[in-house]
């Protein structure tokens, strides 16, 4: 496989250099990175024997068929600016960044361009890397994206005018709903004499249990309700609850967060 660059070695360009190189679908020597801090870059280089490290982000591009951006929004444009002077519009770009529309792309580079949107859980393997692709992709570029973020995960992709709202989902969902798994612990253990670690093991096994559950019958969440809430018993009355609150709350945590992907560029 031609050489995969990452440029950004944060949460997102660590987990996916981690998983790339753990599942065997490249190789240490088929893998560049770059990074502002040199902090990063040694971290890398120690923990992955055989990478090889750019010098700077053009010299990446230089060296690589297939580049990752994972720096953030607001950083994207600039490290664009550094690298597309140096390539010759065949190399595949894979830009991670949440809310830089692929217009915006493909005005700054007039190559194969695709939007791909991991998720923290990547890191265990689980989740959905959310895929769109520019007009320059072709076939077998495309197909060599997919495979490679199958390598964290399963792949969808997403048309661009759903791309925002997937992303909440999949991608911001992880921490929503670790808050949401954090607020159940609470009450808990604000209600009893329950120790709130202790509590914390229960919401979070209740998350893994539920979503095994039904992924593994293929009951609906409501399916699933009606399981649980016994006529006349305690879950039908906490259900209630959620459904006269919950609607307006998602949707206006929804509409907050929209409004910030849209203004993420800046
Ligand atoms: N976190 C998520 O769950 C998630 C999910 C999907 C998509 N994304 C997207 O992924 C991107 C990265 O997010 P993140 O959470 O990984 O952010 P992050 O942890 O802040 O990592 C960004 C990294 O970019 C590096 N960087 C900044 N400017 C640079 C430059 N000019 N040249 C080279 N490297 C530079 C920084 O390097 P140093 O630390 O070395 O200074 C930093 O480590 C964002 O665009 C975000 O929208 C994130
Ligand atoms: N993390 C990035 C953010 O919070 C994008 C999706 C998940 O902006």
């Amino acid at each position: 496989m031609d050489r995969v660059g990452v440029i950004g070695y944060g949460h997102m360009g660590s987990m996916l250099v981690k998983g790339f190189l753990a599942s065997g679908v490249l190789a240490p020597g088929e893998v560049v990175v770059a990074s502002r801090s040199r902090g990063n870059l040694d971290a890398c280089a120690a923990a992955w024997p055989g990478i090889a490290i750019a010098a700077t982000n053009a010299d990446l591009a230089r060296r690589c068929r297939t580049i990752v951006i994972a720096v953030r929004p607001q950083e994207t444009m600039g490290v664009l600016r550094e690298i597309v002077p140096v390539m010759d519009g065949s190399e595949h770009l894979v830009s991670l960044a949440a809310g830089i529309g692929l217009h915006d792309l493909e005005e700054m580079y007039a190559g194969p361009v695709s939007r791909v949107v991991p998720t923290a859980t990547s890191a265990v393997g689980e989740g959905t890397t959310l895929v769109c692709h520019g007009q320059w992709v072709g076939t077998d570029e495309a197909l060599m994206v997919e495979n490679l973020f199958s390598a964290v995960g399963s792949v969808m992709p997403v048309g661009e005018e759903d791309l925002a709202a997937a992303t909440l989902l999949s991608s911001c969902g992880p921490a929503l709903l670790a808050a949401i798994i954090g607020e159940l612990a609470g009450a808990a253990a604000r209600a009893s004499s329950l120790p709130p670690d202790r509590a914390l093991v229960l919401a979070t096994d209740l998350l893994t249990a539920t979503a095994a559950y039904l992924r593994e019958t293929g009951r609906t969440p409501e399916d699933l309700i009606g399981e649980v809430a016994t006529r006349g018993g305690v879950t039908e009355v906490g259900v209630q609850g959620f459904r006269d609150r919950l609607p307006g709350v998602f949707d206006g945590v929804f509409a907050a967060m929209l409004e910030r992907y849209g203004g993420l560029r800046k």
